[in-house]
C-alpha cells in the first residue's frame, strides 16, 4: 500500500474518533520491554493530539509476582485474580502506584504532553467493598476461597477524570480502589478500565496485552470479531482461562452497558494501537454487540 493510501485509510476513523473517549489498559505483559513501551505511548500521546480524550489504566501483575517471590511469597491466583493477603496489598501498592504508574506519566512528559497519575483512591473515583469468597473447583471438590483485600468495584466518581481530560492532561490510573471506610483495596486492571469506561460513556476499551487477541483452544487462530453471545459461550465452554478471564469479562460488561466496542490487542508488537482503530481490518479482536 502506498504511504498517502495509509493514511487515506486513516482519515475517516479519525474523523470518527474526534473528540471521543477511549480507555486503554496497559497490561502487565504488555509492559516488560521499556522500547516497545514507549512506542505505546507516543501512539497514545497520538490519540490525545487527533483530538481523542485518552484515559490510561495500567496493570502491572507480573512485576508484583517478581517482587512477592523476591520477599520469598508465593503468588496465588483465583479466576485470574490474585489472592491478596496484607502485606501483598502493600507490595501491589509500591510496585502499582509507586513505580509503574509513575513512570508511565514520566514517559508520557517526555513526549511533550502532560499526564496526572492517581489512583482510584483519588476523588474517590473507584470504590469497592472486600471481594466475596469465591468458589473453586479442586478435583471433585468445591471450595470457597478467600481472595483477601481484593476488591469488587461498587461505584465509580468519574469526576476526578472529567476535570483532568477538560484541562488537556493524560489521567493514568492504577488499579488500587478505596473501601467505605478509606482501606485500599487490589483491583484487577481489567476490571478497573471497564468500569472507568462504562462511567465515561467511552467509545472505546482497548486492552494491550501479549497475545494477538482471543484465541481458540490450541491458540493457533485469533477471533478477529466477537459478539456479546459468541464470548459469553467461549467462557462457558473454558476456551478463556487465567487472566483472558477478568479481561474478557470486563470488555463484555463494558459493551452490555454502551461501550461500542471493546478491543483486545497484542501490545508488544509496534503500534497495534493505532493499526487497530485506523484500518478496516485491525489487528486484534474487536467485541460488539
Ligand atoms: N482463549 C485465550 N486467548 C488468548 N489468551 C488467553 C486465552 N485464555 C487464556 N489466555 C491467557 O491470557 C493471557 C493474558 O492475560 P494476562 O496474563 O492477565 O495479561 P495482562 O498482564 O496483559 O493483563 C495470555 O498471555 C494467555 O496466556
Ligand atoms: C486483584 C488482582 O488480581 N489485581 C492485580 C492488579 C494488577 C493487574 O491487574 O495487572 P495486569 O493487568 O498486568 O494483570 C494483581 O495483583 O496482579
Amino acid at each position: 500500500m502506498k504511504r498517502e493510501d495509509v493514511l487515506m485509510e486513516a482519515l475517516p476513523y479519525i474523523q470518527k474518533f474526534h473528540g471521543k473517549t477511549i480507555v486503554i489498559k496497559l497490561g502487565g505483559h504488555a509492559m516488560v520491554d521499556q522500547n516497545i513501551l514507549e512506542t505505546v505511548i507516543r501512539d497514545a500521546v497520538l490519540l490525545r493530539y487527533v483530538g481523542m480524550k485518552v484515559v490510561l489504566v495500567h496493570g502491572g501483575g507480573p512485576e508484583i509476582t517478581t517482587k512477592m517471590q523476591a520477599m520469598g511469597k508465593e503468588p496465588k491466583f483465583v479466576g485470574g485474580l490474585r489472592i491478596t493477603d496484607l502485606e501483598t496489598l502493600e507490595i501491589a501498592q509500591m510496585v502499582l502506584v509507586g513505580k509503574i504508574n509513575d513512570g508511565i506519566v514520566s514517559l508520557i512528559a517526555n513526549c511533550g504532553t502532560r499526564a496526572v497519575g492517581i489512583s482510584g483512591n483519588d476523588g474517590n473515583l473507584l470504590i469497592a467493598r472486600k471481594m466475596d469468597p469465591q468458589r473453586v473447583k479442586v478435583g471433585e471438590v468445591v471450595q470457597e476461597v478467600d481472595l483477601g483485600q481484593v476488591g469488587e468495584i461498587e461505584e465509580v466518581d468519574p469526576e476526578v477524570l472529567h476535570c483532568l481530560l477538560a484541562q488537556n492532561y493524560i489521567p493514568v490510573v492504577a488499579p488500587i480502589a478505596i473501601d467505605r471506610q478509606g482501606r485500599s483495596l487490589n483491583i484487577n486492571a481489567d476490571t478497573a478500565a471497564a468500569e472507568i469506561a462504562i462511567a465515561l460513556g467511552a467509545f472505546k476499551l482497548i486492552n494491550l496485552t501479549d497475545v494477538d487477541g482471543v484465541m481458540n483452544p490450541d491458540r493457533t487462530m485469533v477471533y478477529h470479531r466477537l459478539t456479546l453471545p459468541e464470548a459469553e459461550a467461549m467462557i462457558g465452554e473454558g476456551i478463556i482461562a487465567g487472566g483472558m478471564i477478568p479481561k474478557l469479562e470486563g470488555c463484555m460488561k463494558a459493551v452490555r452497558n454502551g461501550v461500542v466496542s471493546a478491543h483486545v490487542v497484542n501490545g508488544n508488537r509496534e503500534h497495534n494501537l493505532l493499526l487497530e482503530l485506523f484500518t478496516d481490518e485491525g489487528v486484534g479482536t474487536m467485541l460488539s454487540r
